[in-house]
């Protein structure tokens, strides 16, 4: 279990991104985030593994309590917690297999992993790559794989981690539609498979009814909607999007 007390985030330029916000997300579930673009999302994802420090409030796991209480609290949560982003942020010049295996550089220490990684860990990472379905890529240059292909090696890098947590900023947003269900099929799968709890902002309203357990929706840094994805409809939309009919039915594509 994850959650965020009373969270305020007040950037140093005086944005108030996340207002008192208080969620709770349920141990492994898929949990989706909605929200018109600036409502929050990506803040209340760098919260959760405190690449943003709350203003106010506190973020706590059943593991540790407050995930700020100590530097070695913090870092024991982010080594539990994996991170996909939008952008990928692969290294383009490195093979898949390489980035896969920056996902276990924070299992060591930091001059052991000045030297070669053992081979249990390029094992893992081959795993990992093998679980998106691109073991036999693994030698290729990442740079030289396909939009899809390079998210779901970020998605086996975060899985090489073992993370109990799995935090997803817009994964599939750069991804044509037909791509973008394949790659949430296979984050979906794998999360399920080991009991990893997901925190996934999307802007597709369908992708979140198809995918989420638990659908929270943000609006001016506040969370204005939590309910399974039956609720997602015209009404829930409105108070998230606060969109005119239009809109919404652009959003809901
Ligand atoms: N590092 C930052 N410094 C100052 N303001 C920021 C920073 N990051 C985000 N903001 C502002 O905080 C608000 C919330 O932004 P955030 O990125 O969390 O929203 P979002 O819902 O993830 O949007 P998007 O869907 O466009 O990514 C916005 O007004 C944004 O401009």
């Amino acid at each position: 279990m994850l959650s965020v007390v009373d969270v305020s985030v007040t950037y140093p330029n005086g944005v108030a991104a996340l207002k008192a916000t208080n969620a709770t997300f349920a141990r492994g579930q898929f949990i989706v985030l909605l929200g018109k673009s600036g409502a929050g999302k990506s803040t209340l994802l760098r919260s959760l593994n405190g690449l943003v420090r709350p203003t106010r409030g506190d973020v706590r796991n059943e593991a540790h309590g407050s995930i700020f209480a100590s530097g070695a609290t913090l870092r024991a949560h982010r080594r539990r917690t994996g991170m996909i982003f939008q952008q990928h942020h692969l290294i383009g010049r490195l093979t898949a297999l390489e980035n896969v295996l920056t996902g276990r550089l924070a299992s060591h220490g930091f001059l052991r992993s000045l030297a070669p990684l053992p081979r249990a860990d390029r094992i893992m990472a081959l795993e990992a790559l093998d679980r998106v379905g691109l073991a036999d890529r693994a030698l290729d240059r990442a740079d030289e794989l396909s939009g899809g292909q390079q998210q779901r090696v970020g998605i086996a890098r975060a899985m090489a981690q073992r993370p109990e947590i799995v935090l997803a900023d817009e994964p599939v947003a750069s991804l044509d539609p037909a791509t973008a269900v394949k790659v949430l099929e296979d984050l979906h799968r794998i999360c399920r498979e080991d009991g990893i709890t997901a925190i996934v902002s999307l802007h597709q309203v369908e992708l979140a009814r198809q995918f989420g357990d638990r659908i929270f929706g943000l609006a001016r840094g506040q969370i204005v909607f939590e309910d399974g994805p039956e609720a997602v409809g015209g009404i829930a939309l409105d108070q998230i999007y606060q969109t005119h009919p239009a809109e919404l039915a652009v959003a809901a594509e």
